[in-house]
C-alpha cells in the first residue's frame, strides 16, 4: 500500500494506491460518505463497462454499511465528454440534492473522471468527487491534480476548470479486466513522467515496461506510485499551469491533441495513443533543433514502438498536411498572444518549455514526417 499526499496551498489530498481497495470503498471513504435522506443514497457516475463490471460489488459494500449507491451511466469514450451529457449530469446531482458538502464518485477512466470533476465544479459552484480510476491512464495521471473538462467543437479540453478531487482511490487489480489497447494508451503517459523529468524511470520503463503490461503486481505498483509521486510534486509546485512547471506535463499534448481533433477524438486514436505519437514527434524535432541527439530521439521512438504504441505519423493514414494539424494547435490552452509554447526535449528526462517555435517550422517538420 502507498498514500501519496498532493499538497496544495492551504489544502491536500491523498492518493491511496492498495489492491482491493474497490472491495473496501465505504471503508476508505468514509469521511466523504453522508448519504442522502433516509435512503442514505450516494451519487456515483460511472460508464457502462465500468458499472458493469464493478457496479455491483461497490453498491453490496456500500448497502453492508446502510448507504445506497445510486448510478449515472454514460456511454464509453470521449462522446461522454461533451456539453449534451454535462447537463444530464449536472441536472441529475441537483435533482439528487446534492450540495458543497458532498461528495459524487467517480468510477471509470479519464473520460468519467473529467467529466464528473467538471460537473462538480461547476453545480452549485463547486461540490466535492473522490475519483476511483478504472484505467492505467487514469490511475497514473487524470484522477489526480484537478484538471476537468469537456471537448468541443474547436478542441480538446477546452471548456473546464481546475477542481481538485478530496480523495483518489486506486485499486491495481480493477487493471486485470482493462483490455490490452487501453492498457498501452495508459503506458504512454507512464512513459511521459520518465521522459519529461526522469532518466532513471524511463531506463526503468525501457527494461520493465513489458512487465507493467503484464499487470506484474510489483512492476505495476512502482510504475503507478512513481508518476503519481510526480505528478503530486509538480502539481504542488504549479497548481494552475502558470509557472512553466506544471505544462512539462503536457509533453507530446500540442501534438497530440491535434492528432485526436483530426481524427474525431475517436476510437481511431486513444488519448494515450496520440500522446505516444506526440512525444516521439515532440522528441524528433527537439533533435531537429540539436537539443537531443538524433540517437535519442530515436530511443524514445523505440521505447514507445516496443510498447506496441504508435511511434509513426505516416502509419496513421492521416489524409491532411502539416498546416492543418497546426490549424488544431492554434486552439491550444497554453497558446500565448506572440507565441505557442511548445515541450520539448533537452534529454531524454528532462523536458522544457520553447516559446520560440516557428508553427511554419512545425508544419514542415510534420509534412516530413506525414510523408515518411
Ligand atoms: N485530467 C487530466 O489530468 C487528464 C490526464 C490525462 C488524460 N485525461 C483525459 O482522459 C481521457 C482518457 O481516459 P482513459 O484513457 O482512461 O479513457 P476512458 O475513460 O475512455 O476509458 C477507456 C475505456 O476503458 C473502459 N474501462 C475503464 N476501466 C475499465 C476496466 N477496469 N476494465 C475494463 N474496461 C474498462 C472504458 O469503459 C472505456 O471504454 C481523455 O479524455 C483525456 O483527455 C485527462
Ligand atoms: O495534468 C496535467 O497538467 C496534464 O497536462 C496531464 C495530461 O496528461 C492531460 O491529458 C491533460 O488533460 C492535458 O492538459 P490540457 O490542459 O492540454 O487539457
Ligand atoms: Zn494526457
Amino acid at each position: 500500500m502507498a498514500v501519496i499526499p498532493v499538497a496544495l496551498a492551504g489544502r491536500e489530498y491523498d492518493v491511496v494506491i492498495e489492491e482491493g481497495l474497490l472491495g473496501r470503498l465505504a471503508e476508505a471513504a468514509a469521511p466523504f460518505l453522508k448519504g442522502y435522506g433516509a435512503a442514505r443514497r450516494v451519487p456515483f457516475v460511472a460508464d457502462t463497462n465500468t458499472q458493469r463490471l464493478y457496479g455491483e460489488s461497490v453498491a453490496a459494500n456500500l448497502a453492508a454499511h446502510g448507504l445506497a449507491a445510486e448510478w449515472f451511466v454514460v456511454e464509453p469514450g470521449e462522446d461522454a465528454k461533451t456539453w449534451g451529457v454535462l447537463e444530464k449530469l449536472c441536472d441529475w446531482l441537483l435533482a439528487m440534492g446534492v450540495t458543497r458538502k458532498d461528495h459524487v464518485f467517480a468510477l471509470g477512466g479519464g473520460v468519467v473522471g473529467d467529466l464528473v470533476g467538471f460537473a462538480c465544479a461547476i453545480t452549485k459552484r463547486g461540490c466535492g468527487f473522490v475519483q476511483l480510476p478504472t484505467t492505467l491512464l487514469a490511475q497514473v495521471d487524470s484522477s489526480v491534480g484537478g484538471k476537468t473538462a469537456i471537448n468541443t467543437a474547436a478542441g480538446k479540453n477546452l471548456i473546464g476548470a481546475f477542481h481538485q478531487p478530496s480523495l483518489v482511490l486506486i485499486d491495481p487489480l480493477v487493471l486485470a479486466t482493462l483490455p490490452d489497447r487501453e492498457m498501452r494508451a495508459g503506458y504512454a503517459e507512464v512513459l511521459k513522467y520518465g521522459l519529461l523529468g526522469d532518466a532513471a524511470f524511463f531506463a526503468w520503463l525501457e527494461a520493465n515496461g513489458t512487465k507493467v503490461l503484464a499487470r506484474d503486481p510489483v512492476a505495476l505498483e512502482h510504475a503507478i506510485a512513481t508518476s503519481i509521486a510526480m505528478k503530486a510534486r509538480i502539481v504542488a509546485e504549479d497548481e494552475r499551469e502558470t509557472e512553466d512547471r506544471r505544462a512539462l506535463l503536457n509533453l507530446g499534448h500540442t501534438f497530440g491533441h491535434a492528432l485526436e481533433a483530426e481524427t474525431g477524438f475517436s476510437q481511431r486514436l486513444l488519448h494515450g495513443e496520440a500522446v505516444a505519437l506526440g512525444m516521439v514527434l515532440a522528441a524528433r524535432y527537439s533533435a531537429r533543433r540539436d537539443e537531443i541527439s538524433v540517437d535519442d530521439a530515436e530511443r524514445a521512438a523505440r521505447a514507445i514502438a516496443a510498447s506496441g504504441l504508435p511511434a509513426s505519423l505516416s502509419a496513421l493514414g492521416l489524409t491532411c498536411d502539416g498546416a492543418a494539424l497546426v490549424d488544431h494547435m492554434r486552439h491550444d490552452k497554453k497558446a500565448e498572444a506572440a507565441t505557442l509554447p511548445f515541450l520539448l526535449l533537452r534529454a531524454l528526462g528532462e523536458a522544457y518549455v520553447a516559446r520560440d517555435v516557428d508553427l511554419a517550422d512545425i508544419a514542415a517538420f510534420l509534412d516530413g514526417e506525414l510523408a515518411v
